[in-house]
């Protein structure tokens, strides 16, 4: 049986370019990585696809999954659903596959009490008025919301403690190449080969 993979969580503050970094590191020819297709009840944007950018599901459909169990985490985000299809990460870790996660803080959370094994990386941004800077310049949001979103910015930020590891996103390039380092590094963990090393020592 190949050994599990590992589950990597990417998360941080709204705005700070977690979306950008992946879509990254997603596009590098020898990206090794399993990307888990998030479920939302958020309507698809233009040039959107399903099931490439998210299985778009209604909000009677998404609270069933959840009543079934078969969401690894869940959380509303501005007003909508998101949540990570458990059987996929499952099935691609037992598979031997690395599973990468990109998700909001309050899920990220959640997936640390269930399997603690995780990786957990926080992306940072480099100060909190270039945060600001990506909101505002991202135009997608008017000035209440912006401001509301700073705020918010700042709780999650505290949050950077139960973490892993922080990345600073100050350039795309650095930020992908960092995590790939300690993706990298994650695979020489002791508690990731022991069950091999074990299984070695019972037939000596
Ligand atoms: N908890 C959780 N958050 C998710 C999931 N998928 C995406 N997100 C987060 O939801 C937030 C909103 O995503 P989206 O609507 O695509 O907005 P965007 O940030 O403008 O691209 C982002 O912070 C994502 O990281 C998921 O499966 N679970
Ligand atoms: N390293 C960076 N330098 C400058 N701008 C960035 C960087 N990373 C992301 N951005 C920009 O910041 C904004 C927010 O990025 P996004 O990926 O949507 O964030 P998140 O998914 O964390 O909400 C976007 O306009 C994006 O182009």
């Amino acid at each position: 049986m190949p050994e599990r993979g590992l589950l990597i969580v990417l998360s941080g503050p709204s705005g700070v370019g977690k979306g950008t970094v992946r879509k990254a590191l997603f596009e590098k020819d020898d990206n090794q990585f399993e990307y888990s297709i998030s479920m939302t009840t958020r309507n698809k944007r233009e040039g959107e696809v399903e099931g490439v950018d998210y299985f778009f599901r209604s909000k009677d459909e998404f609270e069933q999954l959840i009543s079934e169990g078969k969401m690894l985490e869940y959380a509303e985000y501005v007003g909508n659903y998101y949540g990570t299809p458990l059987d996929y990460v499952n099935k691609t870790l037992d598979e031997g596959k690395d599973v990468f996660l990109e998700i909001e803080v309050q899920g990220a959370m959640k997936v640390k009490e269930k399997i603690p094994d995780g990786v957990f990386i926080f992306l940072t941004p480099p100060d909190f008025s270039e945060l600001k800077a990506r909101i505002v310049n991202r135009g997608t949001d008017e000035l209440a919301v912006i401001e509301k979103r700073m705020t918010k910015a700042k709780e999650e930020i505290e949050m950077m403690r139960h973490y892993d590891y922080a990345v600073v996103n100050d350039e795309v390039e650095l930020a992908v190449q960092r995590i790939k380092k300690i993706i990298e590094s994650e695979h020489y963990r002791v508690n990731h080969v022991i069950d091999r090393y074990e299984n070695m020592l019972k037939e000596l």
